[in-house]
């Protein structure tokens, strides 16, 4: 099996919004981050991959099989992170956790109450009484306990605390160490992905801008600054976007040796970030 998760061709309409030709894959070992601004279709792809709503176009395979045709057997291998995962609110974490348990042919109690520990959640707690992030934690800990093959998240990290950000990058960065897994997950924190991710996917108004592997990406954007009397016609075209204000301009390029080229010291050339490249991408 040469990819563990494969979209071709995925496409979704909705009355205000297309998903239009969605196309990535994802090899076994590596973390894929998902970025773009809100509204995107983040979440709309994520929910297309688990089958939660219906697609209208395209194929994904998910280790190398339909992700309808082979629903049961495939889901039995991800382990899913949902920023609206369903649960009883009445119920205790330890009573929510056998029922999920039960749906998974791999699942490891030790496991799980590792965790339990890790993360510092008492499984008495009633559901309805855990706050946002310990809700996070405690979806973490079921989508890490089952021995999942690969794990897909829509927005894991939002609404924890830093330190415990940091705790699960670690804990994800661990789990490649096995390079039969993989990860695919969307976040809005950029930078967690300059830590850990190999590939970013990143998408705009329901369209690929690129998925590549992140050291591509961030080798061939740069960040130019300089005097804004040097730019011309010519000169814009060769930004992504800009920002101009009157004391000099800041942009981003693909194309950065025509500028070392042609202003030499007049300007400055500067490593572009995921965000500045998410940023000045969507606002041209
Ligand atoms: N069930 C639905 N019916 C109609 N439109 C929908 C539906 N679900 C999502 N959309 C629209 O699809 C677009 C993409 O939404 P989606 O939730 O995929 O974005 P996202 O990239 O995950 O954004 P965010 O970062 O804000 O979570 C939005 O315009 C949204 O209004």
């Amino acid at each position: 099996m040469k990819h563990i998760l494969e979209v071709k061709e995925l496409r979704k309409k909705f009355k205000n919004f297309t998903l239009d030709n969605i196309s990535f894959n994802l090899e076994p070992g590596y973390i894929m981050g998902f970025i773009g601004p809100n509204g995107a279709g983040k979440s709309t792809t994520i929910k297309l991959i688990m089958n939660l709503i219906k697609k209208d176009e395209g194929e994904i395979k998910i280790f190398g099989k339909d992700h309808i045709k082979y629903e049961k057997e495939v889901k039995d291998r991800i382990g899913f992170v949902y920023d609206q995962n369903y649960y009883y609110e009445d119920l205790t974490i330890n009573q929510m956790k056998n029922i999920v348990a039960s749906f998974y042919s791999k699942w490891d109690d030790n496991q799980f109450s590792y965790y339990m520990h890790q993360f510092g959640l008492n499984p008495k707690s009633k559901i309805k009484t855990l706050s946002k992030g310990m809700k996070m934690k405690f979806s973490l800990a079921i989508a890490l306990s089952h021995h999942a093959d690969l794990i897909i998240m829509d927005e894991p990290t939002s609404g924890l605390d830093p330190v415990f950000r940091r705790e699960i990058l670690d804990i994800l960065y661990d789990i490649i160490q096995d390079e039969n897994k993989s990860i695919f997950f969307s976040t809005h924190i950029t930078t967690d992905l300059e830590k850990i991710a190999d590939y970013i996917t990143f998408i705009n108004n329901g369209k690929i801008v690129f998925s590549k592997s992140k050291d591509e990406v961030l080798e061939s954007y740069a960040i130019v600054k300089g005097d804004p009397d040097i730019l011309n016609e010519e000169i814009r075209k060769k930004f992504i976007g800009l920002r101009e204000t009157k004391f000099g301009f800041e942009g981003l390029t693909d194309d950065f040796n025509v500028f070392k080229k042609t202003f030499g010291d007049r300007v400055l050339i500067e490593k572009a970030s995921l965000e500045d490249i998410m940023v000045y991408s969507v606002r041209g």
